[in-house]
């Protein structure tokens, strides 16, 4: 049994606030500093360049990948850990198109974080063979696998609703029809149980400033189907995806699996907050995880029923149907996220008019989300959110 109350004394939550933003960007743990001084004193410091190899600095984005690999159920050495999450995408999809010589439609679905899309158009662009990206409704996805379509490129969990695909059912259909599926696990890693091996998908990858807590910039992940990593070229082929990148050759020969996903230098730093973060999760069991999560989303879906008549479920009301977020509708979104973090509660608005709570068991707790919806309650009952310094855009939040 997942002890929740030692998993939120690891984290630094700031007092007065309550944050129900973990799907946008995680806490601090509280061990992260002192790990990365030390990595910063003790290795960067002491060992300098020798670092790479006696503290282990080159063989961290592999080891650190199959920390990574327990938590979305893949086996060790599938995982690979660096760059952006959106750098990964591209290479996934490159290798999965060229798998794929006869067939042109990248399948994605109107719902897919702009990212996702903006990088397979790039893509698209580069090549220049006429391949084409379709987007469809998300519940419409799997009608639209036919033996056109190359790839799917879905992310399980939708950034704004939390809707949620079926990733099992859609990867089997991808398969039927010939094509191969991709999956963005930003929004599942860490966040509810992923069986990569069980549902037999190509190709995931994922972030992990989330879920799990890496910290602004946090390097991704990027896994590949044990039985087709050696077959993937590699789009953004760099050294020390090489087989042997001290041999400095010229030609470029791919290392062997996942390792080939390596680019350039991995972000040292960044590993080792995430290093510090994985420790959490030692303890913690997925099933724990899900179910205490679905707890805390029925919890303020049902506080919200009966304290803020304005508000409209966003999210499926099937909590099976959804990852670890619950959002509403509101027109005035904006100014009520805005009025909502100026009390101190921490969500976030995405356009057009989506009020977006993270629901993190790890860190939050009953009392959070009972405090949270009383403060949403008040905002919404005596109007607090119609004053104009709430309407003044910032970029993030
Ligand atoms: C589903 C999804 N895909 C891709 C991205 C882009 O990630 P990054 O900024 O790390 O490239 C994000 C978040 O920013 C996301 O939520
Ligand atoms: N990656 C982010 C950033 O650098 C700044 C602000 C927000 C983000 C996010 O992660 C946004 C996130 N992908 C989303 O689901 O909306």
């Amino acid at each position: 049994m997942t002890d929740f109350a030692a998993t939120r004394e690891m984290f630094h939550l700031p007092d007065g606030v309550i944050y129900l933003d973990g799907n946008s960007l995680g806490p601090l743990p509280k061990a992260a500093p002192d790990r990365v001084h030390e990595m910063m004193t003790a290795e960067w410091g002491e060992m300098l360049i020798t670092a790479w190899n006696r503290a282990g600095w080159m063989a961290a984005p592999a080891r650190i990948g199959d920390r990574i690999a327990r938590l979305i159920g893949a086996a060790p050495c599938t995982v690979v850990m660096g760059d952006t999450l959106s750098v990964k995408v591209y290479q996934a999809l490159a290798a999965a198109l060229e798998m794929q010589p006869d067939r042109r439609v990248i399948l994605s679905d109107t719902g897919n974080f702009p990212s996702d899309l903006y990088v397979a158009e790039g893509l698209i662009e580069a090549l220049g063979r006429g391949h084409r990206l379709k987007r469809v409704a998300p519940e419409e996805v799997a009608d639209h696998i036919d033996d056109t379509v190359a790839a799917t490129l879905l992310t399980e969990v939708d950034y704004r609703t939390g809707r949620r695909h079926d990733m099992a059912a859609l990867t089997r259909r991808a398969h039927e029809a010939g094509a191969l599926a991709i999956w963005d696990l930003a929004h599942s890693a860490g966040a509810l149980p992923v069986d990569l091996a069980g549902t037999d998908a190509d190709f995931a990858v994922g972030c992990t400033y989330k879920f799990l807590n890496s910290g602004p910039g946090g390097p991704a992940f990027i896994y590949i189907r044990p039985d087709l990593a050696d077959r993937a070229r590699p789009a953004l082929a760099g050294w020390l995806g090489h087989e042997a990148p001290f041999a400095f050759d010229p030609d470029y020969r791919p290392g062997a699996g996942i390792a080939r996903m390596r680019v350039g230098t991995p972000p040292i730093l960044q590993l080792a907050a995430l290093d510090a973060a994985l420790d959490i999760w030692e303890g913690v069991d997925m099933g724990d995880l899900r179910r205490r999560s679905i707890a805390l989303a029925e919890l303020f879906r049902d506080e919200v029923a009966r304290s803020c008549p304005g508000l409209e479920l966003a999210s499926p009301a099937d909590p099976a149907a959804r990852g670890s977020q619950i959002s509403f509708r509101h027109p005035e979104g904006y100014a009520v996220m805005q009025a909502l973090i100026a009390r101190g509660v921490i969500g976030d608005f995405r356009a057009p008019d989506i009020l977006r709570f993270g629901l993190t068991p790890l860190y939050t707790s009953e009392d959070d989300i009972r405090a949270a919806v009383a403060t949403l309650a008040r905002i919404l009952d005596e109007r607090l959110w119609d004053d104009a310094a709430y309407r003044v855009r910032n970029a993030v939040t």
